[in-house]
This record gives structure tokens, C-alpha cells and sequence, in this order.
């Protein structure tokens, strides 16, 4: 049943398609951005707009007609109690607008993410980041990562290597002593703060080092940005110094870094 699915994946046409889904996504975001979008609050006290809600049912319903064989996990059908109560061995892990916080305030990074774990694994992802018109994406199995401008042709990326000044990133969402802690943590002593999961790319992309995070995310907030940074040769470890993993009890996330070279 699966057979179309891991030739698309390790072919990288499984990922293509899936930028040419979150760009869709994308253009149903823009019109909200910056035009006074109202936020409501959800259960938890973070935000969501009427943005967040319909990418997300473009993606669902474009991944059913791709893929029907394969389950979906997506923010805001979690938040409204629809998550499918079991998991097969493939799964998509969908955050229409990751960074909605910023979003609201009309700042351009946020992004929408989609990946695909197998067991516990994220084998494949992509960001967009709709104000700035870009996406990044695994490649084909052990083939690199890339990035577009919508409408553009690819181009690889990869991670750089370590510089002499090493720079962090981190959420905008802690303090700047905090922030400052834990940029030193990871050797960096210079960091800047960037919303959402376009800080995964960023690194991936060899313009920053490290991203670490103390807070609470939930699965979907890394599962994409993990997929194109590994893919680009960098790694997100756990706290126990393993590869972060997925399936964990409410697809919530402990602390992790994400590093590159
Ligand atoms: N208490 C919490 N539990 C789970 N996730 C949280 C959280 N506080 C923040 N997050 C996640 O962190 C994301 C924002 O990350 P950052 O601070 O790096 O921009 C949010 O994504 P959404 O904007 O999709 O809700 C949200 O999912
Ligand atoms: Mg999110």
C-alpha cells in the first residue's frame, strides 16, 4: 500500500510535492497577513486565526487526495479533539502557521510545516515561509536539502561549519537573560530572536549555529524544520543527547537543540 510513498520519498518527489502543497497554503495565509486578522485564544492560551484554520484544511485535503493510505496529525484538529486516536507506521505532522504569535503582530516569520515520521523518525519536510515567498525541503533519501523562492528553480543548501563566532537563535518567547544563558550554553556569544520554525532553516541554510529550546513545543512545531536541517547536515538532539524523536505522549517535545556543522 505504501509502495508509491517510499519511491516518492526517496526520490524526493514525495517532498516537491509537498512544497507545492505548503505554497498553496500560503497564499491562503497572505491576504490575513498584516489586514487586522483576528487571534482567539485555544485551550492552551496561544493564538489562532481563521488563517491557521483554513491552510490547514487545504493541506489536509490535498495530502488525503496524494496520499489517502496515510494518517494526519495537524494542529488544529488536535486542538479541537479530532486527533486520530491510533497511529500507523507513517504519519503526517502538520502546523498550518507555526509562529501565529507573530503572525498577528505582522511579522514575517512564520511559517507552515508539514513532515512525514515513519515509526519515530522524521524522514521528510518542508517549511514556507509565505511573507518572504520561500521554501526549504529535504531531498531525496541521503540527498541533500533545498531551498526556492516561490516560482524559482532549487538550489541546495547545507549547514555551515562551525565558525569561530558561533550565533544562536532563539524564540522570541523568553527573556533576554534567559536567552543570553542559554546562547553561552551552546557556545554562542552573539544570538538573535527569530519566531517559529524558520529558525531550523535558517541553520540549515549555514547562516546561524544553534537553536536551543528549554520551553514546551508540540511535535508539530519541529517535526518539518528537523527533517530539512538533518537533511542539510545538521541534527536536534533530546535532552538525553539522542535524536529528537516523535510519538511521544501528546506530541509534546521536551527541551532540544537543533545545531549545524
Ligand atoms: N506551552 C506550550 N506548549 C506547547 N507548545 C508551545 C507552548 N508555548 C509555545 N509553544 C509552541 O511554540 C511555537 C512558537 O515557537 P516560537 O516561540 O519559537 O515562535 C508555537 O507555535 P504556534 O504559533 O503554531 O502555536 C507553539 O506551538
Ligand atoms: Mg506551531
Amino acid at each position: 500500500m505504501t509502495d508509491r510513498l517510499t519511491a516518492d520519498l526517496a526520490s524526493g518527489a514525495l517532498a516537491e510535492a509537498l512544497a507545492d502543497i505548503a505554497e498553496d497554503a500560503a497564499r491562503v495565509i497572505l491576504p490575513y497577513w498584516r489586514s487586522g486578522v483576528v487571534a482567539e485564544a485555544k485551550a492552551d492560551d496561544s493564538p489562532v486565526t481563521q488563517a491557521d484554520r483554513e491552510a490547514e484544511a487545504l493541506i489536509l485535503a490535498r495530502l488525503a487526495e496524494l496520499y489517502p493510505e496515510v494518517q494526519a496529525v495537524a494542529e488544529e484538529q488536535v486542538a479541537a479533539g479530532e486527533a486520530p486516536t491510533s497511529l500507523g507506521e507513517w504519519y503526517w505532522l502538520i502546523d498550518p502557521l507555526d509562529g501565529t504569535r507573530g503572525f498577528v503582530e505582522g511579522r514575517e516569520s512564520y511559517t507552515v510545516n508539514i513532515a512525514l515520521i515513519h515509526r519515530d523518525v522524521p524522514v521528510a519536510g518542508v517549511v514556507t515561509a509565505p511573507a518572504t515567498q520561500m521554501t526549504w525541503r529535504s531531498g531525496p533519501t541521503g540527498g541533500g536539502a533545498f531551498r526556492r523562492r516561490f516560482g524559482e528553480a532549487w538550489q541546495a543548501i547545507q549547514v555551515r561549519e562551525r565558525p569561530a563566532s558561533p550565533i544562536a537563535l532563539l524564540s522570541h518567547s523568553i527573556t533576554d537573560d534567559e536567552a543570553a544563558r542559554l546562547a553561552t550554553r551552546y557556545g554562542c556569544g552573539q544570538w538573535q530572536g527569530t519566531d517559529s520554525s524558520l529558525k531550523f532553516c535558517l541553520i540549515a541554510e549555514g547562516r546561524f549555529d544553534a537553536y536551543p529550546r528549554t520551553g514546551p513545543t508540540s511535535e508539530w512545531d519541529t517535526a518539518a524544520g528537523q527533517a530539512v536541517l538533518e537533511a542539510a547536515g545538521g541534527r536536534v538532539m533530546g535532552e538525553d543527547g539522542q535524536r529528537l524523536r516523535y510519538g511521544k505522549p501528546g506530541y509534546g517535545n521536551g527541551p532540544f537543540v537543533a545545531m549545524g556543522g
